[in-house]
Parts: structure tokens; sequence; C-alpha cells
């Protein structure tokens, strides 16, 4: 159970949820990010994660360390319940979650939403190769879960488009945030 607000960071990769949610982060002290266990080298740069082998995720997952746990681009992703420390003075938790676990985490987390990024098909592609994190091949299959739409059933959405300046895509969710909790 969480008192705070936790709010899944969603959309297709390039989309911007990384930058989106460190941009909102340093706007506001109050605004905390839940740190991710992926099975994905920590150099590989991008979010602040911690990275584990496969057999050290198992692990973790088997001694119920992961309050959410899935899989895509062929790794594996864990999110810890966040801990009261974590929440102490927070106004909003922001997660990177996968569209597809979004019905299981509103279960999970109290209160939830999800700020749905989006960013139009010729700027994921240009972010990707920009990015430079995966090859192009991986780019190519990545974009092709670019449409891929919420599941039914998800309740509180915000949609927020990052085709734009990163700035701006900040000011207009805390425009939402401010207004969700006035
Ligand atoms: N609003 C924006 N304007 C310009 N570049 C952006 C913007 N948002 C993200 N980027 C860049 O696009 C790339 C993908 O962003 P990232 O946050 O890694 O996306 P995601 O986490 O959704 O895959 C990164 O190189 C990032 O610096
Ligand atoms: O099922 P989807 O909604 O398509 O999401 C697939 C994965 O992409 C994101 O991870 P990550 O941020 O590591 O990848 P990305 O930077 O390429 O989005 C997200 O957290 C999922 O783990």
């Amino acid at each position: 159970m969480t008192q705070v607000p936790v709010i899944a960071v969603v959309g297709p990769s390039g989309v911007g949820k990384d930058s989106v949610m460190t941009a909102l982060a340093t706007r506001d002290p109050r605004v905390h990010l839940i740190r991710r266990v992926i099975t994905r080298p920590e150099d590989a740069g991008g979010e602040a994660f911690t990275g584990v082998s496969r057999q050290e995720f198992e692990a973790m997952r088997a001694a119920g360390a992961f309050a959410l746990s899935w899989e895509a681009h062929g790794l594996c992703y864990g999110v810890p319940m966040p801990s009261e420390v974590k929440q102490a003075d927070a106004r909003a938790l922001l997660v990177n979650l996968s569209r597809g676990v979004l019905l299981r985490a509103q279960e999970v987390f109290h209160p939830f939403a999800v700020l749905s990024l989006t960013a139009r098909p010729e700027v994921l592609a240009a972010r990707l190769a920009a990015r430079g994190r995966e090859d192009a091949a991986e780019q190519a299959r990545r974009l092709g879960r670019a449409g891929m739409a919420l599941p039914e059933g998800v309740r509180r959405v915000i949609t927020v488009d990052n085709s734009g300046p990163l700035e701006r895509t900040v000011d207009a969710v805390l425009a939402h945030l401010q207004r969700e909790s006035a």
C-alpha cells in the first residue's frame, strides 16, 4: 500500500519517458523516481536503475522483492514497493512501466495514475537513432510496438504529447498534476 500517488509513465520506446521523468524530478524535488531493477548492463546509460543478472533477478522475484515485474525487449524488469522513506515528503512517485502491466499496477498501487506520453512516429524514429542505445534492428523492432494501445480498464490516464520541447512537456504535466491534486 502506498500513500503517495504512484504515476506510471508509459509510451513507445523513444517517446521520452526517462527524459520527462528526470526533468520532472529536477523541476520539482517532491517528485521522486522509483528505481527499477533490470537485467541490463548498468553502463547502458539512461535512467538510474539497478542492473542484475537473470539469475539474480529470478532470486529477487522469488524472494518477493518486487511489487511488479515483467519481461520486455528480452529484458526482465522489477519494481519494488516504495518504502516509507521513499514516500516521505514526496508528492508523487514516478515509475516507467510497460503498457502491458498497467491493470496489475492499478491493483498494486493506490493512489495510481498513468501518464501516457505520445510523439509523432517520425519523432520516435529520430530519437531512437539519436539515443543510439540499441542497434538499428532493435530500434526497428521497438518502433513496431509504438502503436500498442493501453489496455481497457485503466482508470486514470493523463495523455501528453512529447513531440515538442521537453520543457513544454514538463510544464503540461505539472499543470495536470496541479489540477489533479487541487
Ligand atoms: N522533448 C524532447 N525533445 C527532444 N529530445 C527528446 C525529448 N524527449 C526525449 N528526447 C530524447 O529522445 C531520446 C529518447 O528519450 P528517452 O527518455 O530515452 O525515451 P524512452 O525512455 O521513452 O525510451 C533520448 O535521446 C532523449 O534525450
Ligand atoms: O510494453 P511497452 O509499453 O512497449 O514497454 C516495453 C518496455 O519499454 C520500457 O522499458 P525501457 O524504458 O527500458 O525501454 P525504452 O527506453 O525503449 O522505452 C517499459 O518500461 C517496458 O519495460
